[in-house]
């Protein structure tokens, strides 16, 4: 099967590193070098200058351009294509299908995972190509397929922008063992082997589970959950997905 990736940018790179294992996989960008720059770092995939007319009849497409662009690169597209599969954040299947002909329409929210094949990727939309969805996106990582739109909103807030949240924490993290007096490297070899053995951990415990087998009796990290709590980090934690969420919602009503 051969995917068309419309967008040569950071998302669509990282989604044609792991689908490449598997797919035939066309990128169409603007930029006739900046398109050679991509086929040098992934040389397996065939790259295409977008044209004024561009032919995407029976093409399973996955638009990965900026919302903003969605319009002015819509214009430029003709024929039916067989599946729009959407990474545009906020973007909603009603304004796909009214800028661009397709059978079977699919938004798809990867992340920045998706470069190491380890991105959590929700999907919705036409259920008729459910399972060919859920087939594709497992290239990259893990896909969770769910039913409306408000949720793949409240996704791309958790999943989609949630690695710019941790790398906040895991900096802040090395900055404070820096603080304390350690060097940095090994403050940022700490943090990372940190977040390696918490998400194995998070496998199959609850986190306030494994924040408990931590905490002892007047110990370390009880203080250092105190002084978290003094922050209201988690309050932040959940007003920062509402935000982003939010913003979902504002994107796709432009
Ligand atoms: N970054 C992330 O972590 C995630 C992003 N997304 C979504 O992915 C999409 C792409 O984001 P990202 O890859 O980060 O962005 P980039 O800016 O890296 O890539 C955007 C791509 O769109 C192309 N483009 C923009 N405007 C036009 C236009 N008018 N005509 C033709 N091509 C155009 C750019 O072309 P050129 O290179 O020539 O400028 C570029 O190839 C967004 O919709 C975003 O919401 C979803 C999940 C995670
Ligand atoms: O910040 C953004 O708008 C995009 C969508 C999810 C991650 N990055």
């Amino acid at each position: 099967m051969k995917l068309t990736l419309i967008g040569n940018g950071f998302m669509a790179q990282a989604l044609a590193k792991g689908l490449i294992k598997k797919f035939e996989v066309e990128i169409i960008g603007r930029d006739i070098n900046k398109l050679k720059k991509v086929k040098e770092l992934i040389p397996a995939i065939e790259i295409k200058e977008l044209e004024d007319a561009e032919d995407i009849n029976g093409k399973n497409v996955i638009f990965c351009v900026k919302p903003y662009a969605l319009q002015s690169v819509a214009a430029r597209l003709e024929g039916e294509a067989n599946i729009l599969f959407s990474i545009l954040a906020g973007t909603s299947l009603e304004s796909l299908r009214k800028q661009i002909k397709s059978k079977y329409y699919v938004r798809v929210m990867p992340n920045v995972a998706a470069s190491v094949s380890k991105s959590a990727t929700t999907l919705t939309g036409d259920k008729e190509v459910k399972k060919l969805a859920h087939e594709i996106f497992e290239y990259i990582g893990k896909a969770v397929w769910v039913d409306t739109e408000k949720e793949l909103d409240i996704a791309t807030a958790v999943a989609g922008s949630g690695p710019a949240f941790l790398c906040l924490i895991a900096e802040a993290l090395s900055d404070g063992a820096v603080k304390a007096g350690l060097n940095r490297k090994i403050s940022n070899e700490l943090v990372q082997g940190l977040f390696e053995g918490y998400a194995k951990l998070l496998e199959n415990n609850h986190p306030a589970i494994i924040k408990d087998s931590v905490m002892s009796p007047g110990g370390t990290t009880a203080a250092g959950v105190a002084k978290i709590e003094e922050g209201a980090v988690r309050s932040h934690m959940i007003k920062a997905i509402e935000a982003a969420h939010n913003k979902a919602v504002e994107i796709g009503k432009k």
